[in-house]
């Protein structure tokens, strides 16, 4: 029986795992693959659901992380996807802070083996935020070191900007990392896909699992009763803790027109959203103080 390819999309928040989802659906349609995705995200609304087309099978897992809380039910979503459909391939984006070895042990559950043929593990690494990330929480560099060294290709992402020390740093952090492992920089997650998509999963190497509670990284919802000034609330980004590691959600700027926002080690980003989405975001980070948080958003609203 033909096995299902499966590539398990890993990467701490913010990284461009989506990104790179985009162009590995729109290569596969052109392969004429049947292809289906399984999402998880650790906030209780979808949001990066959006990014995959109407056409394609998706199932989603929210509120919760697919490599601890969720794994039973990654599992059940995964046998599901098989059955409904006669699948080429399956991609599984990770959230960010899921263990890629987790996630890579849910898909070899004895219940999946005759379906699926687990091609390997992507990370996509933020290259500005692992460069700087001294200013993060002990666990959470963990998590960034344990998705660079279990990758079966490592993508540093968002390096358009980069001194050429920094270049330097990088490629010897992959080789320190993991040695022999297909590395590359790239911008907008641009990669060779058809290099991507003949991956091969290396032996596994013990891994040091981070429990979610060890990584006390919290979602937050925040519904918006209006629009608000687009100066202002860049203002009160700019202010925010760096422990905030992720917002994204929909937002109504003083022109009256919705975006879908995204923000993601300092970066703010605008798409022009056509439909009527409820005006909400999910803050992601440690130590989220929902109470000042909340308090600042309020006085944003026109
Ligand atoms: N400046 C810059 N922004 C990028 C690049 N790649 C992706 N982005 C932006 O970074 C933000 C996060 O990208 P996503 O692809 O959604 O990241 P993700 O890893 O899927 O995020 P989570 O699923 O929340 O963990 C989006 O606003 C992207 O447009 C890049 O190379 N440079």
């Amino acid at each position: 029986m033909k096995k299902v390819n499966v590539l398990i999309l890993a990467g701490f928040l913010g990284s461009g795992k989506t990104t790179l989802l985009k162009q590995i659906l729109q290569r596969e349609k052109e392969m004429n693959h049947k292809t289906a995705v399984l999402m998880n995200e650790l906030g209780e609304v979808s949001i990066d659901s959006d990014a995959v087309p109407s056409d394609v099978p998706l199932k989603e897992l929210l509120n919760g992380c697919i490599c601890c809380s969720l794994s039973d039910q990654l599992e059940k979503q995964l046998w599901g996807l098989c059955k409904e459909n006669e699948l080429d391939t399956l991609i599984i984006e990770a959230t960010g802070a899921a263990h890629p070895i987790d996630v890579l042990d849910a898909c070899l559950s004895p219940y999946l083996l005759d379906e699926l043929h687990v091609a390997g593990i992507i990370s996509v690494m933020d290259a500005p935020r692992w460069l700087n990330r001294d200013t993060m929480s002990v666990q959470s560099k963990m998590l960034m070191i344990e998705q660079i060294k279990h990758a079966d290709y490592l993508i540093w992402n968002k390096t358009g900007d980069l001194k050429k020390e920094e270049i330097q740093q990088l490629k010897d952090d992959a080789a320190r990392l993991n040695e022999g492992t297909p590395s590359i920089l790239t911008d907008l997650a641009k990669v060779d896909l058809d290099a991507l998509m003949n991956l091969t999963r290396k032996e596994r190497k013990k891994h040091q699992s981070i429990p979610a509670e060890k990584l006390k990284v919290k979602t937050w919802v925040y519904p918006f009763k209006g629009a608000v000034k687009k100066e202002a609330f860049e203002n009160w980004l700019r202010e925010m803790p760096s422990s905030i590691y992720r917002i994204k959600g929909y937002i109504k700027l003083e022109d009256e027109q919705i975006y879908l926002f995204q923000y993601s080690y300092g970066l703010p980003n605008y798409e022009k959203e056509f439909m009527k989405m409820p005006l909400r975001l999910v803050f992601i980070g440690e130590n989220l103080d929902t109470a000042i948080l909340k308090n600042g958003l309020e006085k944003l609203v026109i």
